[in-house]
């Protein structure tokens, strides 16, 4: 079992480097299931535990998948089964995201159930509401779903009920090789809905207003391999600008792209924190004690559940009171009980928390209960008193490449102590470009 062991008290100071986004290049790596000619060449793909899950998926469809230094190259020319197995689907709920592609190229798909996790239920119905409504037939079975349709899917119109980020790209890669015109409706905005559509559209997709409510997509016969370069991960830069200002350090996070952290950077300025914008990046860094806000999470653009967590951990050290309200996930609280076990004050009432700021944070074993929550407790380490253990790593390896040894390089106190079998599977995708000096 891998371990990351953190001693508090270091102020962070240097430049940390922004990895592909892992929320942007799972759906690409689906969408290039729709490619029936020529190689899709997917650069800047993140080195991340749910990436080698899902090449392994497109592998086990019969396609053929290459991937060296961040580069995938995906030839889909020929698809030998239409199903994905539990034991991959279980891995990663995002391998869902094969199914509106399979569907749309093949006229079947059959997964297995992707079930809930660890911050909640994560039903699927958006996405099979907008199959049926493009024409396929679905089966719900023991543990699988299976689609079909006979000939093509035909083009719809597609109310969401909920702006589902997954249901917008499911649908959106389905009605690529519908017969007629689909639009979405209270469709996601997220950065990463327009990066799928940048990259089909590369694809010879039809596909306008991604990135607003309402997506038009105009069907075509056929698609092809591209070569696309995925978007700076913003969550993983949201995380490194908290590292910078929990410390009370000064970080340069390059790669970032402010205009998708607008929340955040709001957020974090109405605390006190400092942040400079540049073509490059961003410079976060503190001058003076920061004071707690209010933190709602809302779909984009509002605040995103995937930094509710990492934003708790820095309420958590400044001055007042702050509540943090989680309306996208029914259970992302579960970090609130390690933090306690920190020396925390936080009172969850429903969906909000209450956090106290000027916490002593001490030193404890903590366990990540999921990626993000694994994330907030080694922010929290980083200005605890001691050392920190945290279990649970794997959950932190679905998302941040690496994130102890770019840590230690901007001055942090922290060790990764890996299992053999972690490094074996590191080693065998090409993981670390630089061994990390402490491995
Ligand atoms: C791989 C990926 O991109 N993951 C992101 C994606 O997850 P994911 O695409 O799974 O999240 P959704 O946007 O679909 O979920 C948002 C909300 O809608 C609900 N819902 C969703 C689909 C559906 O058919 N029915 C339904 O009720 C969910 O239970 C949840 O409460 O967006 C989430 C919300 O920004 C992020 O936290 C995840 O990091
Ligand atoms: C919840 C997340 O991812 P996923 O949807 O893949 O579980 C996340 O990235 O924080």
């Amino acid at each position: 079992m891998s371990k990351i062991i953190v001693r508090g008290g270091k102020k962070l100071s240097g430049r940390v480097k922004i990895h592909g986004a892992k929320n942007a290049v799972l759906p690409i790596i689906a969408a290039s299931i729709l490619g029936s000619e020529g190689i899709s060449v997917i650069h800047d793909a993140p080195p991340l535990d749910d990436v080698i899950v899902i090449n392994k998926v497109l592998e086990s469809l019969g396609i053929e998948v290459e991937y060296r230094n961040e580069t995938i190259r995906i030839s889909a020319g020929s698809i030998e089964t239409c199903e994905a197995s539990y034991e991959l689907v279980r891995k990663m709920r995002a391998s869902f995201l094969v199914m509106g592609p399979l569907l749309a190229r093949m006229g079947r798909a059959r997964i297995s159930l992707p079930g809930g996790c660890a911050i909640g239920t994560r039903p699927i119905d958006q996405h099979l509401k907008g199959f049926e409504a493009m024409g396929a037939d679905i089966e719900l079975g023991q543990g699988f779903i299976e689609a079909k349709v006979n000939g093509r899917l035909k083009g719809a119109k597609i109310y969401l009920d909920v702006a589902s980020v997954g249901a917008t790209e499911n649908i959106m890669m389905a009605a690529t090789l519908a017969k007629g015109t689909t639009i979405i409706e209270n469709a996601a905005k997220e950065p990463e809905i327009v990066d799928l559509a940048n990259y089909l559209n590369a694809m010879g997709a039809k596909i306008r207003g991604a990135g607003t409510g309402v997506i038009r997509i105009d069907g075509v016969q056929q698609l092809q391999g591209a070569v696309h370069t995925v978007i700076p991960d913003r969550i993983e830069a949201g995380t490194y600008m908290i590292a910078a200002a929990i410390t009370g350090g000064d970080l340069f996070v390059e790669g970032a792209i402010a205009d998708h952290l607008r929340p955040v950077i709001s957020k974090m300025q109405e605390m006190g924190v400092q942040i400079d914008e540049d073509e490059n990046g961003l410079r976060v860094y503190t001058e003076r004690p920061l004071r707690s806000v209010d933190v709602k999470t809302l779909p984009y653009p509002g605040f995103p559940t995937d930094m509710q967590s990492q934003m708790m951990a820095l309420l958590l050290v400044a001055d007042g009171t702050g509540l943090v309200t989680e309306t996208v996930f029914e259970n992302r609280f579960m970090h609130v009980e390690e933090f306690v076990n920190m020396n925390a004050q936080i009172k969850v009432d429903g969906r909000t928390a209450v956090v106290s700021g000027k916490a002593k944070l001490r030193a404890a074993k903590v366990c990540a209960t999921d990626l993000r929550a694994g994330a907030a407790l080694i922010l929290a380490a980083l200005v605890a008193d001691g050392e920190t253990e945290i279990t649970g790593v794997h959950h932190i390896d679905r998302g941040y490449v690496d994130i102890a040894y770019k840590l230690s390089l901007v001055g942090a106190e922290i060790q990764r102590v890996s299992d053999i079998v972690v490094q074996e599977q590191q080693e065998e995708v090409g993981l670390f470009a630089v061994q990390p000096t402490w491995a």
